[in-house]
Formats: C-alpha cells, sequence, structure tokens
C-alpha cells in the first residue's frame, strides 16, 4: 500500500507544473502549435490537450450529480452563494433580490456542462459559456435549453485567450476549477484580466497545493472512492493561494477578496464524514480603480492575503 501510494505521488509530482512564468515562454505555444505572432505572444494558447482530452472523455456525465463530476455539483451551493455575495458587494447589487446579476455581462470560462453557468443566468446575469471541449458546449446548449430561465446563455467551443482576441469584455469574468488544467496559469491570468472591464471583476478558484488536497482530491477521490478518473488532477498543478496571488498580481489583477477551505462542505453536504481541501482561494480583483472595503464572505472561511 505504502509502494503504492508513493508511486502515485511520484506520478502525480513529475507531471509537468507550469508555474509563474515567465521563464514558461515556450510551452503552451508548442502544445498548441501556436504560431508566435505578436497577439498570440500577449495571450499565448491555454489549451493543453492532455488536459482537454480528459474532460472530453467524460462530457456525457456532466448533469449527473452522482457522476465524476460529483465534487463540483457539491461545491456548487457554496462557490455560487460566494460569487453571489462577493459581486452583490461588489457592484452594488441588492443581495436580497431575486435577480441580482440583472444588467451584468459575465463570462464563465472552462464552463463545462454549465453547472455554473445556469445559476448565474437564473441570477439574471447576461452569460456567456466557454469552454475548449465541443461535447461540453453541446451537453450546455441541450440543457440550458430546457428552462426558459436559462436559454439564453450563449455557449461557444472558445477560449479566453481567443476572445481576447475578438476584443471580448465582459464586466465579470469567472473561472473555476479551470486553471489546474491549463497549460500555464500566469498567461491564463492574463487572458482573464484582458477580458474583464476596467472596474471589473474577475473570480478565480481552484485546488490549494496541499497535502490535504493530495490525499483527499486525488488518493481519495480517484483511487479509493473512484468518483474522478484516475489521473484526473496532477497534484503539481494545483496552485496555492500564495501563488494564485502571484500570478494574479503580475496579470495586473489586484486581489481584493479571498476565500476558502471547503474542508466542512462534504460534511455538510454529503453527511460524509471526512475532510475535502478543495479550497476555493478565489479572487475579485478591479482594474485600475481604488481598492474597495470587501468583507469575506460568510460563506467560506476567509484566507488571509499574504
Ligand atoms: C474541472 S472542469 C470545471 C468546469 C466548471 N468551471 C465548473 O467548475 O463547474 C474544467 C473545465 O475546463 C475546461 N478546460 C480545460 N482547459 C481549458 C482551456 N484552456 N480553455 C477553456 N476551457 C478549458 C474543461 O474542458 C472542463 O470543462
Ligand atoms: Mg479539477
Amino acid at each position: 500500500m505504502a509502494w503504492r501510494l508513493l508511486r502515485l505521488w511520484k506520478r502525480s509530482h513529475t507531471d509537468a507544473a507550469p508555474l509563474p512564468s515567465s521563464t514558461q515562454e515556450t510551452r503552451a505555444g508548442t502544445e498548441s502549435g501556436d504560431s508566435g505572432d505578436a497577439t498570440s505572444t500577449s495571450f499565448r494558447s491555454s489549451l493543453n490537450e492532455a488536459e482537454v482530452a480528459k474532460f472530453a472523455a467524460i462530457a456525457d456525465t456532466w448533469w449527473d450529480s452522482q457522476g465524476p463530476f460529483q465534487p463540483l455539483h457539491l461545491m456548487n451551493p457554496t462557490r455560487i452563494s460566494f460569487i453571489r455575495s462577493t459581486l452583490c458587494r461588489y457592484f452594488r447589487k441588492d443581495p436580497f433580490s431575486a435577480r441580482p446579476f440583472e444588467g451584468l455581462k459575465i463570462v464563465d470560462v472552462g464552463c463545462g456542462g454549465g453547472i455554473l453557468s445556469e445559476p448565474l443566468a437564473r441570477m439574471g446575469a447576461t452569460v456567456t459559456g466557454i469552454d475548449a471541449v465541443e461535447k461540453n458546449i453541446k451537453i450546455a446548449q441541450i440543457h440550458a435549453a430546457s428552462d426558459p430561465l436559462t436559454s439564453s446563455i450563449e455557449y461557444s467551443c472558445t477560449t479566453a485567450e481567443e476572445l481576447v482576441k475578438e476584443n471580448k469584455k465582459f464586466d465579470a469574468v469567472i473561472s473555476l476549477e479551470v486553471i489546474e488544467h491549463v497549460a500555464d496559469p500566469s498567461d491564463f491570468c492574463k487572458s482573464l484580466a484582458a477580458l474583464t472591464v476596467p472596474l471589473g471583476a474577475t473570480v478565480i478558484s481552484t485546488i490549494n497545493r496541499s497535502m490535504r488536497s493530495y490525499a483527499t482530491a486525488i488518493v481519495v477521490a480517484e483511487y479509493l472512492l473512484n468518483w474522478l478518473p484516475k489521473g484526473t488532477h496532477q497534484w503539481s498543478r494545483f496552485l496555492t493561494p500564495e501563488e494564485l496571488v502571484l500570478i494574479s498580481e503580475r496579470a495586473s489583477i489586484s486581489v481584493q477578496e479571498m476565500a476558502g477551505e471547503m474542508s466542512e462542505i462534504f460534511y455538510i453536504v454529503d453527511h460524509r464524514q471526512f475532510f475535502l481541501d478543495l479550497s476555493i482561494p478565489a479572487s475579485v480583483h478591479c482594474l485600475n480603480s481604488n481598492k474597495r472595503n470587501m468583507r469575506n464572505s460568510p460563506a467560506i472561511q476567509p484566507l488571509s492575503l499574504p
């Protein structure tokens, strides 16, 4: 058992993990066959083909709440509550309104089957959902079409950097649980920042690179409970909150709020007595603005900013 764990650790740890990365200039370009013109130098492809293939293989399970995306379904109420309260404060919207995001243009980058895009649309936002996997987008479109409140979501199989090239801008740019799957997190953050209007907000979440996340998100979720296909996550690709702050700030994202520690969520939602350190280091930024006074979401515990 110990030997198997060690082997698992080694495999997970040695998979390439690009980190704050002006030193990683060629990686995304190489993976994507990037031609290297001026635009693509600024906003290089975020595609990591191996990562994208993993999601293509399980695309038809997005809306199976007991399937491989069970963890995301379980996390959804908490992260939606965080996004709702944070963006309401930030954009001075009424948190008690049924549709508090009315008037906001939001893009959900790496939307998968739309399990976040749909609640955003129900809260009144004009939502664009994008994903690198065509099959995800088809599933998302079919699912959203069945409800008039979500049928207006515009889904498209594309990437953040492609939208940047098209000069698209959004009031809020949200990308949850995607950054650990892209070619280069720093470049990805730059694209997210470029998609955000001045004074807009960017929300990013990922799994903290802690010992607990290795034990829970990989050993337990992939190997013991078989929730996710083995190899879904590479521990070395996870970002610590400090690293996320660093690459966000380098991308001109002024980090104003972080929250995380979802260790109790699985206990509450699923009544299972183990803890999962699927933290949500979430950053909300505004470009070229004074910092606003933002309190931490009551839904998840605050993380102290480094
Ligand atoms: C773990 S899932 C998260 C889905 C969704 N954001 C959520 O939290 O419910 C990661 C998603 O990112 C997509 N993805 C991976 N790399 C991407 C990229 N470079 N650009 C856009 N989407 C990407 C995958 O296809 C997958 O749907
Ligand atoms: Mg993930």
